[in-house]
């Protein structure tokens, strides 16, 4: 189960690409839809957790175990963010306590590294790129600052069990010993092992030591180290054709690169947040007018509807007795995907997890099948609504993925 839906496409691409025939749900899946997920190798239920209330993050991620144990699912993997993307009240601890309770063992791993996207573990403290993780740009988050990178420190006060880090030397002398150790800290009474990762074979010696876990934690680089069950699992994804949108409500780094990148080339609009306290509807339905003139002038080019072009977009905190931007920027791109996808656009590429999950749950998509990857952590998908035959085509891009110029270049695969 994965805490935001950029996330679970994320760890779902890892699993394709290690030969898994995966589905991700966005929800916890209804008894209706379960036959459908029935012949799968593993389900991705995407939850929109991370910045929830820690007793309901709980009570969704254990209502998602339960569905998945009913599929016949054996292992379960607690996905959450590569830079440990928690708020002050950290539900990251009580949701993995209440995993390891359910499932009765007594260690899970925490290995948010992700080489491949630049995250690292080492001596315990998560790195991005060259830098500590409360050094990067994630400590201007505008729901998850992360301003420690310290991860025993971060996830103590957060978990009633101990968490213990193993370092990098012990990860290098391999699988046996590396499972050795986590024997031994267990040993010691239910606990987290906070595991160093700098590249993809610790990923992989980890993998091998944990084989046997039911409960592993931790971004979707640890799925990337797992033993290849055969070819990438990639369906032949259907195309949907129709107008294409980008909406970005992320106000991470690498989107903020995107957006400088495309707004030179595609047509682009920003949310303004006083307007839409003022009048959110009509803000809207404004951008819907004007993407259906620039649709009905080029049927073939992308609309960019973005949230923040510089930081001194983001609003820290809302005036007194006013709704926060962030809840009225979610709800401006979920209505801008419905109103677009009633002026006839289909293929959408959605930046940022909390975004992907208000965008997608309005437009009613409850499962996603993967389609060709764009870049690490991030792929087409073909979505299923109810009432729909045709589905969307939708790109969940975590903000801090991608290349500059993603928002440009990303089409080519739906051609
Ligand atoms: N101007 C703004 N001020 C404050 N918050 C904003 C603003 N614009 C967007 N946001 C919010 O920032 C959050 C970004 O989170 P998310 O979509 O998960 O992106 P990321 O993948 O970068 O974490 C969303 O809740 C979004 O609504
Ligand atoms: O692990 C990751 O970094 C991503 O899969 C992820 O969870 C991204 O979250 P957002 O940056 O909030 O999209």
């Amino acid at each position: 189960m994965a805490d935001d839906f950029t996330g679970a496409t994320d760890l779902a691409a890892s699993w394709v690409a290690r030969g898994l025939r995966t589905a991700v749900t966005l929800g916890v899946p209804t008894p209706a839809e379960l036959p459908a997920l029935a012949d799968l190798d593993a389900v991705v239920v995407a939850l929109k957790t991370r910045t929830a209330p820690p007793a309901e993050a709980v009570a969704r991620s254990l209502a998602a175990l339960g569905v998945l144990r009913r599929l016949g699912c054996a292992r379960f993997y607690d996905k959450y963010c590569s830079t440990f993307d928690s708020t002050p009240r950290g539900n990251i601890g009580p949701v993995a306590d209440a995993l390891m309770a359910e499932l009765d063992t007594d260690l899970a791993v925490v290995v948010p590294s992700f080489p491949a996207n630049g995250r690292t573990v080492y001596r315990g403290h998560l790195f991005v790129g060259d830098r500590l993780l409360s050094e990067s740009s994630m400590r201007h988050h505008p729901l998850t600052p992360m301003t420690d990178s310290d991860l025993v420190r971060v996830l103590t006060p957060q978990t009633v069990n101990r968490v213990v880090p193993v370092p990098l030397p012990t990860v290098r002398q391999g699988p046996a010993a590396l499972a050795g150790a986590l024997r031994a800290a267990a040993a010691g009474g239910r606990c987290y092992a906070v595991v160093d990762a700098v590249d993809d074979d610790d990923l992989a010696v980890i993998a091998a030591a944990t084989a046997d876990h039911p409960l592993v934690t931790g971004g979707s680089g640890l799925a990337l180290g797992l033993p290849a069950a055969g070819p990438p699992a990639t369906a032949a994804m259907p195309v949907v054709p129709g107008r294409r949108a980008v909406l970005a409500g992320s106000a991470s780094a690498a989107t903020r690169g995107q957006i400088a990148a495309a707004r030179g080339t595609l047509a682009s609009r920003r949310l303004d947040v006083s307007a839409l306290r003022a009048d959110p509807a009509g803000e809207v339905a404004g951008i819907a007018r004007w993407a259906a003139d620039r649709w009905a002038a080029a049927p073939d080019e992308p609309v960019l509807v973005y949230a923040v072009g510089s930081l001194d977009d983001v609003e820290t905190a809302p005036p007194p007795g006013q709704r926060p931007a962030a809840e009225l920027v979610e709800e401006a791109l979920a209505g801008c995907a419905v109103a677009f996808a009633a002026a006839g656009a289909r293929q959408f590429l959605v930046a940022g997890g909390e975004t992907s999950g208000s965008v997608v749950g309005a437009l009613g998509v409850r499962r996603l099948e993967l389609g060709p990857a764009l870049a690490p952590g991030v792929s087409w998908a073909h979505g299923t609504a109810a009432g729909r035959s045709d589905g969307y085509n939708l790109a969940l891009k975590s903000g801090n993925f991608g290349a500059p110029d993603i928002f440009t270049t990303c089409w080519k695969a739906l051609s």
